[in-house]
């Protein structure tokens, strides 16, 4: 897939202090976001954290309250008709056509494209070759979903909004649409995914921002954000009642160190090879064979929970 030329701006998507509210509930709260061109963001919160709102400004379905939205270099709110060709839209519910059959769905959005991809080329990337002739509102959920995903792209766009992409499906077709959002990077498209799965996030996003309230509580590579802070623990089984005095004072400060149960050990901070070496070291000092040693990195769910807290949202 080649994308359409266009004139390059180092960020398709910028957003400089945002606000966007909905009677008394203040949906976006001073939000500023960056995607730079070519690189895959996904856009984290729990639910209610404002991230439909915020793509829905981006595509110019809502207008912001205050704040500068630009998204290829074009306000989505007075230049919509210059910005729709430019990029792709994950409709959830068919959009316009729900009695449609999918191949004919496709190939109606294709003709407002000036360089369609090849709808019969999609459909069968897409595992939807079977389905070209069912009416969109007979498809299973798992086929919309990914019709949905043939029909943002289709149009050959710059940049792609995809709403939680894999939502709801299989993990065959999981994997397909993640192939898909590859190719798509690899070939310089810009995506912005929102999405409520981690793994999804850790293995397919360049940066990643997560936000609650509407406004940005971390972002950076997914790399980044898991090492960021207290990272780690590091858990070992020795006999129970040690005496921990000289190993706190062996470790760097900051570290947490304590009998967790009777004979498990842990050490919370970041677990370097220093570190670890700190703790065999004391071991062999206190003449006892550790067991079951294992450094467990914190998690990107890990962190989203530090972050977000653990409570459900409304
Ligand atoms: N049209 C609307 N009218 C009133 N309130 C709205 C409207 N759209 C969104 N909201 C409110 O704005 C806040 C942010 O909603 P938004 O849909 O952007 O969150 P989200 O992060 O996409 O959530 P989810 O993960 O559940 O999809 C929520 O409190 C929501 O109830």
């Amino acid at each position: 897939m080649t994308t359409q030329s266009s004139k390059p701006t180092a960020h398709a998507v910028q957003l400089n202090g945002v606000y966007k509210r909905f009677g008394s509930t203040l949906a976006v709260n001073g939000l500023d976001l960056e995607v730079p061109t070519g690189t895959v963001l996904a856009l984290l919160g729990p639910n209610g954290a404002g991230k439909t709102t915020t793509v829905e400004m981006c595509e110019g379905f809502l207008n912001a309250d205050e704040g500068t939205v630009r998204v290829l270099g074009l306000d989505p709110a007075t230049e919509r008709e210059k910005l729709s060709p430019r990029i792709g839209v994950m409709l959830q519910g068919g959009g316009a056509y729900p009695g449609a059959r999918a191949g004919e769905m496709l190939r109606l959005i294709a003709q407002y494209s000036q360089n369609p991809l090849d709808p019969q080329w999609l459909l069968s990337t897409l595992g939807l070759s079977d389905a070209a002739r069912t009416p969109y509102r007979r498809l299973s959920g798992g086929q919309q979903q990914r019709l949905a995903l043939a029909c943002a792209l289709v149009g050959r766009p710059e940049l792609v909004f995809l709403d939680e992409p894999t939502a709801g499906l299989d993990a065959q077709a999981r994997i397909l649409v993640w192939e898909l959002i590859e190719a798509l990077r690899r070939d310089g498209v810009t995506v912005l995914l929102t999405t409520h799965m981690m793994d999804e996030a850790e293995y397919l996003a360049d940066h990643i921002v997560i936000i609650d309230h509407g406004r940005v509580v971390d972002s950076g590579t997914p790399t980044e954000i898991t090492r960021r802070g207290a990272q780690g623990q590091l858990q070992f089984m020795a006999p129970p009642g040690l005496n921990l005095t000289l190993l706190r004072d062996a470790l760097p400060e900051g570290y947490l160190t304590r009998e967790a149960n009777a004979g498990v050990y842990t050490v919370e901070g970041e677990i370097t090879p220093q570190v670890l070496c700190t703790v065999t070291a004391w071991c062999a000092q206190m003449n006892v064979l550790t067991t079951n040693l294992r450094v467990e990195q914190r998690t990107l769910e890990d962190v989203f929970l530090d972050l977000t807290g653990r409570e459900l949202r409304g």
